[in-house]
């Protein structure tokens, strides 16, 4: 899949002038409230229309004002999870999943309406018509609907707030799932840059109508100012692991990440050699010359300092345990430990350090970070820009 836009729009006093590729990746569309990231998802998926410009899928033609072809909605191959739902609200449930399933071609067609009626619990709304729904379930109508359709590229539009929170970890590996096994990437617009995260960490960030950034998160921040923009204060560590086990009487869950072990907060529900992300602050974890015996704290990973970075009053040391940690000291205590780069050190977590990233909205604040060997903690309530801390590759 690949979609190609270079598409120029005036709304009011709005200017958008957007040129983008997406391929076979899930993408967020980053960007604040206004920044044009429903007028861009509503241009690809045809409910508005550019004023100039073209739009390509797959190298045929959504939009080309030059050529005078403009693809109506209903013949692009894309689904689309929009704010404002296009369907005829008079219709039940039942009459417009029917509809757009017998509209796909037979050979094209990858869910039933029923899988997806179980999926997305429609069972009980089925007879009424769209327009007694809630918010949420109309979205999810509209989700079961644009998966019907089988479409090569499935826009949504901030669909885990609007969908409700309970659906989101049921949601969220379908739509990985869907990256994964159907090809069928996601175009994933919010504010929320957690949520995106959740999803993938491939941006683009949207400001005024344009593209300031696109690429990974890692990537993106390598442009100046921009974590500022995406709300970053802090560094913090994220994680890929491996559930392994659970340990009642220890009160762990045990995983592995980059093949070493950890001890995590006990979450039984997780099955055992599930994926799980997790996410640790850099100044949560204190560095020892040697493995302490006796201490409360679980976990002592062994690694070996790759980098010692000054960033304002604290000192960032890079830490190569196998994959690479970020932890935060004061210059104080790096100068009394005479700590050096290339010198061996174990990274101090506790257990309790250790956050899921499937549970950050349970937490007051939003925690937020990057894939690979770039972390970042956020805060969305209102950023500080006096304690912004940027990281430099
Ligand atoms: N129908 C319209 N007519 C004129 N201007 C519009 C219209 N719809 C949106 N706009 C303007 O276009 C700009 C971008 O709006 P858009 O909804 O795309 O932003 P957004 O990034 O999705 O914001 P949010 O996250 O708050 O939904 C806004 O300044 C808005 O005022």
């Amino acid at each position: 899949m690949l979609l190609e836009m270079n598409v120029k729009l005036r709304r009011g006093h709005f200017d958008l002038s957007t040129q983008l590729s997406v391929g076979d990746i899930s993408v967020g569309l980053f960007g604040q409230s206004g920044a044009g990231k429903s007028t861009l998802l509503g241009l690809i998926a045809g409910t508005i229309q550019p004023q100039s410009g073209h739009i390509a899928l797959d190298g045929k033609i959504l939009f080309d004002s030059r050529k005078g072809i403009v693809m109506p909605r209903e013949q692009r191959p894309i689904g689309a999870v929009l704010q404002i739902d296009c369907a005829d609200a008079t219709e039940t449930v039942r009459d417009n999943l029917t509809a757009a399933y017998y509209r796909t071609l037979k050979q094209r067609r990858l869910f039933k309406p029923d899988h997806l009626i179980n999926l997305l619990e429609l069972g009980t709304n089925l007879d009424q018509p769209i327009e007694r729904l809630s918010v949420g379930e109309r979205q999810r109508v509209a989700l079961a609907r644009s998966l019907l359709k089988s479409p090569k590229l499935l826009l949504l539009d901030e669909t885990f707030a609007a969908i409700g929170h309970g659906y989101r970890s049921q949601l969220l590996p379908i739509l990985k799932r869907l990256q994964d096994e159907f090809g069928l990437p996601v175009l994933y617009a919010s504010q929320s840059l957690g949520e995106i995260l959740e999803l993938t960490d491939q941006l683009i960030v949207l400001e005024h109508g344009q593209v300031l950034r696109s690429g990974s998160l890692r990537e993106v921040a390598k442009q100046q100012g921009i974590l500022r923009y995406l709300g970053i204060r802090q560094i913090d560590n994220i994680l890929p692991v491996s559930i392994r086990s659970h340990d009642y009487q220890a009160g762990c869950s045990m995983g592995d990440s980059f093949g070493l072990p950890l001890a995590l907060p006990l979450r039984p529900q997780f099955a055992i050699g599930s994926q799980s992300q997790v996410s640790i602050r850099a100044n949560d974890i204190a560095l020892s010359r040697a493995y302490i015996d006796g201490i409360s704290i679980q976990n002592q990973l062994k690694g070996r300092i790759c980098a010692i970075i000054p960033s304002g009053e604290s000192l960032i040391v890079q830490v190569d345990c196998g994959g690479t940690l970020l932890v935060e000291i004061t210059p104080g205590a790096c100068q009394s430990m005479a700590l050096r780069e290339g010198d061996v050190v174990y990274c101090l977590i506790k257990t309790h350090a250790i956050v899921y990233l499937a549970e950050l909205d349970t937490l007051p604040y939003q925690r937020i970070v990057s894939h690979g060997d770039g972390y970042y903690y956020l805060n969305n309530a209102g950023v500080d820009t006096n304690s912004v801390l940027e990281y430099r590759y």
